[in-house]
């Protein structure tokens, strides 16, 4: 294994079940990395960022005051991005560093067991620039935005709308007499709320406001606008900006709000590479999709697939390490207590857990490919490819962040009691990845996008008008039969397409009867949106399973036979697990019968039991170094116990024998005194 300290003594238990992995792990490090030459620069960039201790803290996060950790977080982002800068971009050999680059990104979870307030910079204002500028602006904010002389964030979202574009209310009027943009913030409501790093580190943002000149209003349009001073940091006049409060997580974001009062910045700042405003107040549209200002938003869905399969790496590696280490009960009087990891229950809650990471590691560097691939189309004036394009990234964003979300609370489950410790490194996890759900467009209301696309796919498959890829199975979907079932791999994509196509079509015949009965277009869809949002699922379901399925195949080409056969065994997990979940669904739209059923059931807890000998050995190769995981439970040696009290004795309640409170409160009541 490649665990820096060699000397370190490991918990016996797993020692045992190192000793007993069947397969080469390093070949599994290669291939969840993307190749031996990704393994070697993420182990070099780690080494120069995590050897130097830059990223512990003297005192525990979490018993630091709300003020203390953002101040904290400052410091060590402070840090980190100058490393970046000098050492790690060199080492990474980006252009630009961190924006582009997930090991980066996933270095930098060393120094935070929340975020970095500079998240945003790196994660969309840098983005906005590189996306949404002219190549003039582009070279006046780039060099200076990358170097760190600015900070940014991106203000989108307000008090009142969130989901609905189209509906935010700051407005930005031109005034061709100074050449000026005018923002205002009319109403409360229209009050920016919650761009992560708003409320006390930036100093400039991205502003989305509804453009007005000569009069008319032309939609949403960003801005780039400097909302403190360069050298004092004090909020310019016409600003008003804060915090939002504490949160369930993101605690050390500063996520904020912002309101501007007839604030003026020079025509310049409006981001021109979709749209411009002449100097005479004239509004030029240059992009020939509508579309193209929601680009920072389909970048980072992108970005969050391989985010949270990262995540849900490191919550499996918690939950499996502490598994094989943690006895409970007796099963067999005569024998000892098993490791809560023999229990096929507890293999069910996370073998899928380690095969879903593995799933969407895969499908995001797909998907990152699909996207250059979009972008480079887009360069040369072709923007046929971004609908098909809008509606994958955003079923993958909605599935991959609800699954590991889901996954990683099922990792604090199965981790008991202990699980609930901050310090077992899980709780930061869920509360991190439940708000990527939410953020970067909300669950049901992407999937709902991605609904829109199959049903016009669906009405052009019946019309048998050629279809994109991800949707040509629709083609067979007027057979009139059920699907066959059968529960080879592929058979099993086929029946989540089955479920998909089925799916549409029942929304689109209960559609088209809700119309003739009298509702309007609007008002049938709407009825029928539970099926809808789930037809997408269906779909999605069937794209990441036949990604991940190829994905491995081609991956394990010339790999040991131990490393296929696991690999083998967890993209077949990932479908059992699935096709059990969904089992009234293929009753009704494939041939599926009970005894099916029932032998999949079988088949899958077999499989469970074919992994088990490897689990530590299939965690251990996701190479999650201790600083990363931030966990008493899943450090590589195993000291569970002796970390949980370590940690219990550093709290700030057991510096003094006897509380306060004792004499305050409690001593008063006890003697009848208070
Ligand atoms: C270093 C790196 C670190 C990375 C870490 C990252 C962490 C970063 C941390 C981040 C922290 C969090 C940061 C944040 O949270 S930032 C704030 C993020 N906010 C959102 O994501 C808002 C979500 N809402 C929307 O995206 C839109 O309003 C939707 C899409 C819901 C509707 O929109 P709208 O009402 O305008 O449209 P319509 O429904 O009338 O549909 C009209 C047509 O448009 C098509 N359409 C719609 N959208 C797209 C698109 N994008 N490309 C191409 N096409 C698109 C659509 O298919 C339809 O086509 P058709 O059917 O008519 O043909
Ligand atoms: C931690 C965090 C960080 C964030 N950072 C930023 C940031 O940096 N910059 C920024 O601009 N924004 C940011 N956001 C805001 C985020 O993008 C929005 O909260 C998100 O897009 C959801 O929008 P909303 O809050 O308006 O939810 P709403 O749309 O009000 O959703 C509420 C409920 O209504 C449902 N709903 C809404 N519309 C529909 C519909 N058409 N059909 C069916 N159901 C619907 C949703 O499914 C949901 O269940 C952040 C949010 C969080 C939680």
């Amino acid at each position: 294994m490649t665990q820096t300290n060699n000397n370190m003594t490991v918990n016996p238990d797993l020692a045992m079940e190192r000793a007993k992995c069947n397969f080469n792990v390093l070949e599994v490090t290669h291939i969840f990395d993307g190749g031996e030459r990704n393994t070697l620069q993420r182990k070099k960039i780690e080494d120069v960022a995590l050897n130097s201790g830059a990223s512990k803290d003297a005192l525990g996060e979490e018993h630091m005051s709300p003020k203390e950790k953002y101040e904290n977080a400052v410091r060590k982002s402070c840090i980190y991005a100058t490393m970046m800068k000098n050492e790690l971009a060199e080492l990474s050999g980006l252009e630009s560093f961190g924006v582009s680059s997930p090991v980066i990104r996933r270095t930098a979870d060393a120094f935070f067991k929340e975020v970095s307030p500079f998240l945003l910079h790196l994660g969309m204002f840098v983005p906005t620039i590189m996306g949404q500028c002219t190549p003039e602006q582009q070279s006046y904010w780039l060099p200076r935005a990358l170097d760190m002389q600015i900070i940014g964030t991106y203000a989108q979202t307000e008090l009142g709308h969130g989901t609905f574009i189209r509906g935010l209310e700051t407005t930005a009027t031109y005034d061709p007499e100074t050449e000026e943009f005018v923002l205002h913030s009319p109403t409360l409501s229209s009050y920016k709320w919650w761009a992560g790093g708003l409320g006390k580190t930036v100093n400039y943002c991205i502003v989305v406001a509804q453009l007005y000149t000569k009069g008319e209003c032309h939609g949403t349009h960003p801005f780039i606008v400097q909302i403190r001073d360069e050298d004092t940091h004090v909020p310019l006049p016409g600003i008003k900006v804060g915090e939002i409060g504490p949160k369930m997580g993101f605690n050390t974001a500063d996520n904020g709000f912002l309101g501007f009062d007839h604030y003026r910045i020079p025509r310049e700042h409006m981001l021109m590479k979709n749209a411009q405003v002449l100097k005479d107040g004239t509004y030029v549209k240059v992009a020939r999709h509508g579309k193209l200002t929601y680009g920072t938003m389909v970048f980072v869905r992108v970005v969050l697939v391989n985010e949270v399969a990262f995540n849900l790496a490191k919550a499996s590696t918690i939950a499996v390490r502490y598994s094989a280490i943690r006895r409970q009960s007796k099963p067999k009087p005569d024998e000892v207590e098993p490791q809560i990891l023999d229990y096929v229950t507890q293999q069910h809650k996370l073998f899928i857990a380690i095969a879903t990471a593995h799933a969407l590691q895969l499908c995001s560097t797909w998907l990152w490919e699909s996207f250059s691939a979009v972008l480079a189309q887009m360069k040369g004036g072709n923007t046929d490819t971004l609908p098909e394009f809008h509606a994958l990234s955003s079923c993958l964003k909605a599935i991959s962040t609800s699954d590991s979300a889901h996954l990683i609370e099922q990792c604090r489950h199965a981790c008991g009691g202990h699980g609930y410790m901050i310090s077992s490194g899980i709780p930061n996890l869920y509360n991190f990845v439940s708000a990527t759900r939410t953020y970067e467009g909300d669950y049901t209301v992407l999937l709902l996008q991605t609904a829109r696309f199959l049903v016009k796919a669906y009405e052009q498959a019946e019309a048998k008008k050629p279809l994109t890829p991800t949707v040509s199975y629709l083609a067979h979907a007027f057979s009139g039969s059920r699907a066959t079932w059968d529960n080879s791999p592929d058979g099993i994509i086929r029946s989540f397409q089955a479920l998909a196509a089925g799916k549409t079509a029942v929304c689109v015949t209960n559609m088209r009867k809700r119309m003739r009965a009298g509702l309007s277009q609007v008002d049938a869809w709407e009825m029928s949106t539970i099926q809808l949002v789930a037809a997408a699922e269906a779909h999605c379901r069937a794209v990441i399973a036949d990604t991940y399925r190829k994905e491995i195949v081609r991956l394990t080409a010339n790999s040991s036979p131990n490393v296929k056969v696991v690999m083998d065994q967890l993209t077949t997990l990932y479908l059992y697990y699935w096709a059990l979940e969904r089992t009234g669904d293929l009753l009704m739209f494939t041939s599926v019968s009970q005894k099916d059923l029932v032998d999949l059931q079988i088949a899958y807890e077999e499989l469970l039991l074919k992994i088990r000998p490897n689990a530590v050995g299939l965690v251990d190769a996701f190479d999650l170094r201790d600083e990363l995981l931030h966990s008493t439970l899943g450090s590589y040696d195993g000291r569970v116990y002796e970390r949980l009290m370590e940690e219990a004795l550093k709290s700030p309640m057991n510096k003094e024998p006897v509380s306060d409170a004792y004499s305050k409160y409690l001593r008063p009541m006890m003697k009848g005194k208070l």
